[in-house]
């Protein structure tokens, strides 16, 4: 069984307050693209092992055990032990730690590709749950449509907003962004203004509007990435902003965009909203 798990962008996304458990309660709109990994689990002939992991594509680093997809087989695991050993091939297209919610969203599909290859009966709600526990915003990828998240990025309301038609570059520099880092330099605001209204103006207002607090930090330690940012509003973006703690950054244009290959050199891709 195959299923491609998809990133995500972030449309502005404000820190809120920090909870009593060190995790921020925050507010974004998570938005599905169409970057996508695969991720096949077949049923292990040989049960001398619980699982084996196989990563093509672009490499990552650490352990099998702390591979998202491996900790996400062994959470249902625990509760599941009718689940059968099985072999992950799992190729890497998405960034890590490019704030595209790559590991999260593999995360999620995992989930929902066990619960469907072994029959487990779980309902979105209880995937969700499941998912929470391996990354605040994995449990997005669940139902993988755009809302409106509260919470630590866990609680979601539909958002009537639809990217269709419009044209992304997204651009990924050679940087790593840690979620807990970047968090670590932030001090939580409470908006004046909800993004949940912002995000009802038309687009052309966003630029002025709907902030990413995570750029002020990120962009004072990595001037590049801001820069990436002005470049995009340079070629005509109706909005450009980071996503999620970076490094990444998009801009959304209402027209397709030529020639951008030589000016970001090989690290920009194009897509457009998952529909
Ligand atoms: C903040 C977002 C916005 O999209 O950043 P990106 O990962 O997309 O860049 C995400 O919700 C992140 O979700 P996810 O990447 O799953 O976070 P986790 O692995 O659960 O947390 C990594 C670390 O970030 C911090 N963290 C995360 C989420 C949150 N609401 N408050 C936090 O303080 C914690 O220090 C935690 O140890
Ligand atoms: N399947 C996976 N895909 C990507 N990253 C993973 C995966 N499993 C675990 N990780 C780890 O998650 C970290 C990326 O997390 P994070 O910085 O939150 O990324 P992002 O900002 O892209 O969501 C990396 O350290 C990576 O090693």
């Amino acid at each position: 069984m195959i299923t491609f798990p998809n990133a995500k962008i972030n449309l502005g996304l404000n820190i809120v307050e920090k909870r009593p458990d060190g995790y921020h309660n925050l507010e974004t709109i998570f938005y599905p693209i169409n970057l996508q990994d695969a991720l096949e689990v077949t049923r292990r002939e040989n049960n001398d092992k619980e699982y084996t992991l196989h990563i093509s594509g672009s490499p990552l680093e650490g352990e099998p055990e702390d591979n998202l997809v491996v900790k996400a087989y062994k959470l249902l695991k625990k509760d599941y032990p009718g689940l059968l050993p099985v072999d992950i091939h799992m190729y890497k297209h998405i960034p890590a730690g490019a704030g595209l919610g790559g590991g999260s969203s593999d995360a999620a599909c995992m989930i929902k590709l066990l619960n469907d290859k072994f029959s487990l009966g779980l309902s979105t709600e209880r995937m969700e749950e499941y998912a929470v526990k391996l990354g605040a915003d994995c449990a997005f990828f669940i139902r993988n449509k755009p809302v409106f998240a509260t919470g630590i990025g866990n609680l979601f309301e539909p958002v009537e907003l639809s990217l269709k038609g419009y044209h992304i570059i997204l651009i990924k520099p050679d940087i790593f962004v840690s979620t807990r880092d970047a968090f670590a330099e932030i001090k939580p605001v409470r908006p004046a203004v909800s993004l949940k209204e912002i995000v009802k103006q038309p687009m052309e207002t966003w630029k002025n509007s709907m902030k990413n607090d995570f750029e002020d930090s990120v962009f004072k330690k990595f001037p590049e990435i801001a820069a990436i940012k002005d470049e995009l509003y340079d070629l005509g973006a109706v909005y450009a902003a980071m996503s999620g703690s970076g490094s990444s950054v998009y801009g959304i244009f209402k027209a397709p965009i030529e020639n951008v290959e030589d000016k970001f050199c090989g690290c920009f891709c194009r897509q457009r909203a998952l529909e």
